[in-house]
């Protein structure tokens, strides 16, 4: 159980592919909700693998994991929609009615996304498009921790920042993990950064 406004702990964890070559060695990380932390390091180092071990996926060699309600955001959006049913069904099926009936237009909106775009499939939408959609789906599900893996990368510039900013801006709600090789973005968004490649937190 994880009291007041912890949404995520991880105590000593160990954990490799190969329990002879560990990529997490007596890791621990705590976030309360309101809070981002950016995790950094060169490809390779196992960002994608917390996230694996955060949701489950995968089970820890040593140690505990446990988080409030996840939602997650991936790099590639297309791998989080079934191709063949409409997008908007996909993000019924797994939010609350009330709560979409009073969020989706301010929500849509804030994403620039028009309610057309909804009732495509995936493979009718652009990248950066069906992106916006799947923040748009993590965002309905009023998620406590946030996993954001480079969900950023495919939109241009100047979207990639408002949808930053929409994401910090949902901190009073939730905690944030994400995953960057942008260190500005880092330095710009997070409380703490931890860099996989020295494996030090910076407050
Ligand atoms: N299913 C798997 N079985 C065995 N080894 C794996 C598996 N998935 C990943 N690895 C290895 O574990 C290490 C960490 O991989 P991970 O995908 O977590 O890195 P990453 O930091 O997310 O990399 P990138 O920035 O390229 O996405 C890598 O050496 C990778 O080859």
């Amino acid at each position: 159980m994880l009291t007041n406004d912890l949404v995520l702990k991880i105590e000593n964890l160990d954990f490799g592919y190969d329990k002879n070559d560990l990529i997490y060695k007596d890791f621990n990380l705590e976030l309360k909700k309101g809070e981002l932390v950016a995790i950094t390091g060169q490809s390779g180092k196992g960002k994608t693998t917390l996230f694996e071990l955060i949701c489950e996926n995968l089970k820890p060699l040593k140690g505990k994991i446990v988080s409030k309600k996840v939602s997650s955001i991936y790099q590639d959006p297309y791998s989080s929609f079934h191709p063949s049913h409409k997008v908007l069904n996909q993000i019924l099926d797994v939010v609350d009615k009330n709560y979409l009936d009073n969020n989706l237009n301010r929500l849509c909106n804030e994403l620039q996304l028009n309610n057309e775009l909804l009732e495509k499939k995936p493979h009718q939408l652009s990248g950066g498009q069906l992106q916006r959609c799947s923040i748009l789906r993590s965002l309905l599900m009023q998620p406590e921790l946030l996993l954001v893996d480079e969900a950023t990368s495919a939109l241009d510039n100047i979207i990639a920042l408002e949808v930053m900013q929409l994401l910090i801006k949902n901190l009073d709600r939730c905690g944030i993990v994400l995953i960057t090789h942008d260190i500005s973005l880092a330095n710009w968004s997070a409380d703490k950064i931890i860099d996989l490649d020295r494996l030090y937190e910076r407050v």
